[in-house]
Formats: C-alpha cells, sequence, structure tokens
C-alpha cells in the first residue's frame, strides 16, 4: 500500500436518472476524508475534479444508454488520472459520481497491469443497450468494463483488458434477467446477499479476494447502496436487507488485511437524498478501513 493517496473526484450524474450524485464529491470531502486519511497515517492529494459537463445542457443521444458519449469524456479522461497516480506510486481514490465513473477508473487502474475487480454493490451492473430496463448506464458499467455485447465495440473495454474470471460481485440482491446471464455465460464469481447470510461476511469475502485478485492487486469498487438503507439513505437506488456497517467493515478490513488494494472507488453517494451527510460520512470511514485502519 502506497502512502500517498491521490483523490480525484468525478462529479457526474449522467449514468443515473436521480440528480444530485453529481455533488458525491463534495459531500465526501466535506466529511472530512482527507483528515480520515491523515490520521492512518497516509499523506493525501486532493487533485480536485474533473471538469464535467452538465446534464441539462447535453443530449442523451439514445435511449438504451443515456449520455453514453458525455460519460465516455468523463472515463477517458479519468483513466489518465487513476493510471499517471499509480505511476507516481500513488493510491488513487476516486470520489464519484454515480458508477458510470468505474469505467474510467478501472481502465486507468488496470493499464498495464493484471487487476483483479471487486464490485461490492446491491446491483451487478452488468446490464447491456439490449437487457437495459432503464437506459441509465450507472446499470451497464461493469458489463462496460468486460466488454460484453456491444461494449465489445467500444475503445475502453479493450483498454481495460479485465477478465470476466477475475471480477467478484459482492453482496448482490438485486439482478435484473440479462445480468444473471451475463454471469452465468462470463463465469463472473458473484456472491449474493444469502451466501452473506449463510456464511458470513469474512468468509465469503475471502472466496471473492481468491477469484478476484490479480497479480497487481484489485480495484475496489463500492457502490454505497451495497450497505442497508437504513445505514446509507443517502443514494438513488437502494434496495432493502443490504450489508450491516460491521459486515461493510469488516469486508474491507480482510480486502486490506489481503494487502491488494491498488485503487479504491466511493461512487453513488446522493447528498440530495442523505440524512445530514452520514452516507457520506460513512464512505469516508469505510475508505479508512479499505486503506488500513484497525481498531488496535
Ligand atoms: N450503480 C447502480 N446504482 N446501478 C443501479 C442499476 C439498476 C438497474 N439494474 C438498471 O440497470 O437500471
Ligand atoms: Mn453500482
Ligand atoms: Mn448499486
Amino acid at each position: 500500500m502506497n502512502d500517498t493517496v491521490r483523490i480525484v473526484g468525478a462529479p457526474t450524474d449522467y449514468g443515473t436518472n436521480r440528480r444530485g450524485v453529481d455533488m458525491g464529491p463534495s459531500a465526501i470531502r466535506y466529511a472530512d476524508l482527507a483528515a480520515a486519511l491523515s490520521a492512518i497515517g497516509h499523506t493525501p492529494r486532493d487533485h480536485g475534479d474533473l471538469r464535467v459537463g452538465r446534464v441539462e445542457s447535453d443530449d442523451p443521444g439514445r435511449d438504451d444508454a443515456k449520455y453514453l458519449a458525455a460519460i465516455e469524456s468523463v472515463c477517458t479522461r479519468l483513466a489518465d488520472d487513476v493510471s499517471d497516480a499509480l505511476a507516481a506510486g500513488e493510491t488513487p481514490l476516486v470520489l464519484g459520481g454515480d458508477h458510470s465513473v468505474a469505467i474510467g477508473s478501472v481502465v486507468g487502474s488496470a493499464r498495464d497491469a493484471d487487476v483483479g475487480v471487486l464490485w461490492f454493490d446491491a446491483h451487478g451492473d452488468l446490464n447491456t443497450p439490449v437487457t437495459t430496463p432503464s437506459g441509465n448506464v450507472h446499470g451497464m458499467a461493469l458489463a462496460a468494463i468486460l466488454g460484453l455485447g456491444e461494449f465489445a465495440e467500444t475503445p475502453w473495454a479493450n483498454a481495460a483488458g479485465v477478465d470476466p474470471e477475475t471480477v467478484a460481485l459482492v453482496g448482490v440482491r438485486d439482478l435484473d434477467p440479462g445480468e444473471r446471464e451475463a454471469i452465468r455465460e462470463h463465469g463472473i464469481a458473484a456472491f449474493s446477499i444469502s451466501d452473506i447470510d449463510d456464511r458470513g461476511i469474512t468468509a465469503v469475502v475471502a472466496e471473492a479476494l481468491d477469484a478476484a485478485c490479480g497479480r497487481d492487486g484489485v480495484h475496489v469498487s463500492l457502490d454505497l447502496d451495497w450497505l442497508d438503507p437504513t445505514e446509507a439513505p443517502g443514494v438513488g437506488t437502494p434496495v432493502r436487507g443490504g450489508v450491516t456497517y460491521r459486515e461493510a467493515h469488516a469486508a474491507l478490513e480482510r480486502v486490506a488485511d489481503a494487502a491488494a488494494v491498488r485503487s479504491l472507488e466511493l461512487v453513488e453517494v446522493n447528498p440530495i437524498l442523505d440524512d445530514h451527510n452520514r452516507t457520506a460520512e460513512l464512505a469516508v470511514e469505510l475508505a479508512a478501513s479499505a486503506l488500513g485502519k484497525r481498531i488496535l
């Protein structure tokens, strides 16, 4: 683990139809992210926010993958920032924005490297323009990274070069039919919330790390809707029955213990829907656990 953490904000809401996630980076900084990193011995280097257009003044372009061109522009620049950070010996910490920003984070993290992906989420984000129920690209981010369906034609899919067999979904509880099919067809390791009920979070995370660890570590993609909405109300697509506060910390502590975190992102924090910024505060706490914070 590097001790300099490069913070990059990606204030987008192009990938979702609930306005407000574009304010996620501000809310997470306001929750004292930099101080939390310093307190555990890291040096935070805040690179500010990427320049992102406004949904109001952009054209969605198509119904089955809205704002895809704008998302591609953000993610191309984000990928460069993430790979620059790694080249400089820093650990990238990306602040979303909706989950479509993961396309940029993973492409950057996997550039010239063998990287696994741990996807902590209520959702699979494995839809394609053919299977999507919403046209929202945040529900397609992982499919885009893996080059599934028509995403095989996009430049970023080839750029990521992430093998579906080095991806693990942890804690999923809301999958669309096409997503179930993608999991089966491509051999993606998927651990549902029922697996966590049965075997416990630490056993499941150990299995996910086995499945997803690349030679150069893992990218951790943390969608705050992974947690139960009672803990994380500030998200646009909440799903009841999520992981508890302690399960979330335990999971990220185990990931950090495996000394495997190459890059990290915190996505889908929506301050408009939040309760006194508690979801952003939780995101900060969980980032600290993933980056080495310990009780003793
Ligand atoms: N990153 C997220 N919050 N994704 C939610 C996706 C919801 C639904 N599966 C869709 O495709 O629209
Ligand atoms: Mn997601
Ligand atoms: Mn989600």
